[in-house]
């Protein structure tokens, strides 16, 4: 995987209120990718609750990347849970899974149901604000396997997530992805497509991102 952690793009207003939208359920029409998108997976009493509760309770950690010979920190924070056999690699890092909590174990149970499938390890982002990012990449490790599922909520600060066909620089399409949001990628789209969530200078409120995963 290859996060370009220092990519900044134009600015997202992302204080802007998730759309009302028609539909609760959304599949987004993009070729080689299976996308799918809840705006309102949450209510947003329960969203707000989740968000203070883990942001209480998560021990957040800063890791180091090696780039160019030298070491940076990500531009956010990370903490990454899992059943013990699901030791993870991001960011050139291979990381020891902290052991469910009540909280997330909760969380995962409704997001498999949500998604019809077992997940074994999620990965937790904090953007404290809008120099917090995360550089353009797939998740596309051995590890996931083939046509991965990943499954991301999303709480907190609206923030604009973009995706672009590996190999070009053009974005294809944009989502914001609001407070209580759930986004499912799965199918071929870890392997054609790479995604990011750009530094903006709009000022916006902290956001906690949630990707689930199954490590094999
Ligand atoms: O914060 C987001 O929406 C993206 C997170 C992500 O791409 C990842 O954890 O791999
Ligand atoms: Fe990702």
């Amino acid at each position: 995987m290859w996060r370009s952690e220092g990519a900044q793009n134009d600015p997202s207003d992302c204080l802007k209120p998730t759309p009302v939208d028609l539909f609760d359920d959304i599949p987004l029409k993009l070729p080689d990718a299976r996308l799918r998108y809840e705006p309102h997976f949450l209510t947003p009493a329960e969203a707000r609750d989740w968000l203070a509760r883990l942001l209480a309770e998560t021990p957040w950690e800063q890791p180091q990347v090696h780039l160019h010979g030298r070491y940076y920190p990500v531009p956010r924070l990370v903490a990454w849970y899992g059943d013990p056999e699901a030791s993870y690699r991001y960011s050139g890092l291979v990381h020891q899974p902290l052991p469910w909590t009540p909280l997330l174990a909760e969380i995962r149970a409704r997001v498999e149901a949500a998604v019809g499938q077992r997940l074994n390890g999620v990965l937790l982002n904090y953007y404290r604000d809008g120099q917090d990012s995360m550089g353009w990449h797939s998740d596309d490790e051995p590890e996931l396997g083939r046509n991965p599922l990943v499954a991301s909520l999303n709480l907190g600060g609206t923030r604009r997530f973009d995706l672009r066909r590996k190999g070009a620089s053009r974005i294809e399409h944009s989502l914001e992805l609001g407070h209580g949001a759930l986004l499912v990628m799965s199918g071929p789209t870890q392997h054609y497509w790479q995604h990011q969530v750009a530094k903006t200078r709009t000022p916006c409120a902290p956001r906690l991102n949630l990707t689930f995963r199954w490590i094999r």
